[in-house]
């Protein structure tokens, strides 16, 4: 018996459209009074979260839509997973949440226990985690980490902090508030906040009018597909961006302190790097002495048939710190050098040091996934869906660019030939029963749950077969 069968015995076995236009009446009556008291300018369709059910979400109107799109890729197991509503029932869970802890100062007697299950699915060569409380804030969190150990590496590890620093720090002034960069990618996505906000690269509405930090930004690869006939282009991507990369190392005006970048940019695009790629940025920070943080939020907990998708690069030495959050529920960095705790306590802090509800939750997710197999069976089902692309791409090459994302699970994109097509794309899927993600201007994204088999795939085939001959 699949997953889907034992778990979700009821779902659906295909989608259902009833309305003819979604949101249908109801939910756009819903949308609009929901308007009076929330911005739901980007509400696609009012969903009916107690009806959904495995990887099927329903909206107000009552139609069901094959979902891979999942969340923004945030939703690991199928909705309302049993074995999850188990956890969320627990006595443990029950008392997280209506005693939540502020973890740093008044941590329970159960919390070493929690942060002890969460680190068993730490990435290859990583000890500890900090918690957060989402990807923008895990990444802004690793930066405070890697400034804080630059700083105190320059200073003396156990040294105190001199007077004129901390005069010069309440004016937001050097060498209290220290010039020190990060280093990001073209059509990079890290968040939305102030330091995550600059350093990303995707999209100016996600930053605009924002006061930013002045860092530098490299050259992501822009890899040509399929990658098999381009090999020998793709390779010196490669070369042109590291170049470009240790060129702003010996060039920019004050240190650099880290790299950041995605395993594969994902709102920037699905953009994808090799191994050579990333061992060379390894090799950047290491002889500059910055530090190399792993953005996985989107692409870790298991999207791309790996826990961590950094790890089928088999960087080494490992990276030094790997941001989560989406399908983990739970947001953070995990590290392995006990100096990026910082010197002294109270520095990385706030009230709440994570949140242990979703910490437990994100537990049992990692165990659900290990103890189920399910990276085996998502990279079964990416296997089927890509084959089935492939041959769908044959047909429709201008409807079908750039796939990507082979051998990665379900993790899978490609181009439409304009912005134009592809809204009318999108919205012929969605009326026809399948829900799927856009990214950058002409990208089409899948991202599924953990839980998307054979038989999900091919509906999604099916259906994609269909509206494909209609554009
Ligand atoms: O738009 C956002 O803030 C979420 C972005 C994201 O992670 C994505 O679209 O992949
Ligand atoms: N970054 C994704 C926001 C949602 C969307 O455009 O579909």
């Amino acid at each position: 018996m699949s997953y889907t069968e034992q778990h979700f015995p009821q779902e659906p076995t295909g989608p259902k459209v009833v309305t003819d236009s979604i949101p249908g009446p109801k939910g756009k009556k819903g949308i609009q009074s929901l308007g009076e008291v929330f911005d739901a300018r980007c509400v696609y369709f009012l969903a009916d979260y107690q009806k959904s059910y495995g990887n099927y979400i329903v909206d107000a109107d009552g139609n069901t839509l094959l979902d891979c799109y999942a969340q923004i890729a945030s939703i690991p197991l199928g909705y309302n997973n049993p074995e999850l509503i188990k956890v969320a029932k627990s006595d443990e869970m029950v008392s997280a949440i209506v005693n939540r802890a502020a973890l740093g100062n008044f941590t329970g007697v159960e919390y070493e226990k929690v942060q002890r299950s969460l680190l068993k699915y730490a990435p290859k060569g990583q000890k500890y985690v900090w918690n957060g409380l989402s990807g923008a804030d895990a990444n802004e969190l690793a930066f405070k980490a890697v400034f804080f150990n630059y700083q105190s590496k320059k200073r003396g590890f156990d040294k105190q902090f001199s007077s004129e620093e901390e005069a010069s720090c309440m004016e937001n002034q050097a060498p209290g508030n220290p010039e020190l960069a990060v280093l990001s990618f073209a059509r990079a996505f890290h968040g939305r906040l102030f330091a995550s906000g600059s350093v990303t690269r995707s999209k100016p509405i996600h930053k605009m009018d924002m006061p930013s930090f002045k860092w530098p930004k490299a050259e992501f690869p822009s890899y040509k597909y399929p990658e098999v006939d381009n090999k020998e282009y793709n390779a010196k991507e490669d070369e042109r961006c590291l170049a470009i990369v240790e060129n702003y190392f010996k060039t920019w005006h004050c240190p650099i302190a880290c790299v950041i970048v995605e395993p594969i940019q994902s709102e920037g695009g699905d953009n994808h790097a090799s191994a050579t790629f990333f061992q060379g940025l390894r090799d950047i920070t290491l002889k500059y002495g910055a530090k190399l943080i792993i953005d996985e939020v989107q692409t870790g907990c298991g999207g791309t048939g790996i826990m961590w998708e950094h790890e089928r690069y088999n960087i080494t030495p490992p990276p030094d710190l790997v941001t989560f959050s989406k399908k983990m529920q739970s947001a953070g960095y995990f590290f392995h050098d006990k100096e990026l705790i910082p010197n002294q306590p109270y520095r990385q802090f706030n009230t709440w040091c994570g949140d242990e509800k979703l910490i437990m939750l994100a537990a049992a997710i990692c165990k659900e996934i290990q103890e189920k197999d399910l990276l085996t069976s998502i990279s079964k089902t990416g296997e089927f869906l890509f084959g089935k692309l492939e041959e769908l791409q044959k047909e429709y090459p201008v409807y079908l660019q750039n796939l990507r994302g082979k051998g990665k699970a379900c993790f899978v994109a490609f181009d439409m030939p304009s912005p134009e097509k592809r809204t009318e794309f999108l919205n012929k899927m969605r009326i026809s029963g399948i829900n799927i993600g856009a990214c950058a201007e002409v990208g089409v994204r899948l991202r599924p749950t953990l839980v998307f088999e054979k038989k999900h795939a091919q509906i999604f085939i099916d259906v994609l077969s269909k509206v494909l001959a209609t554009l």
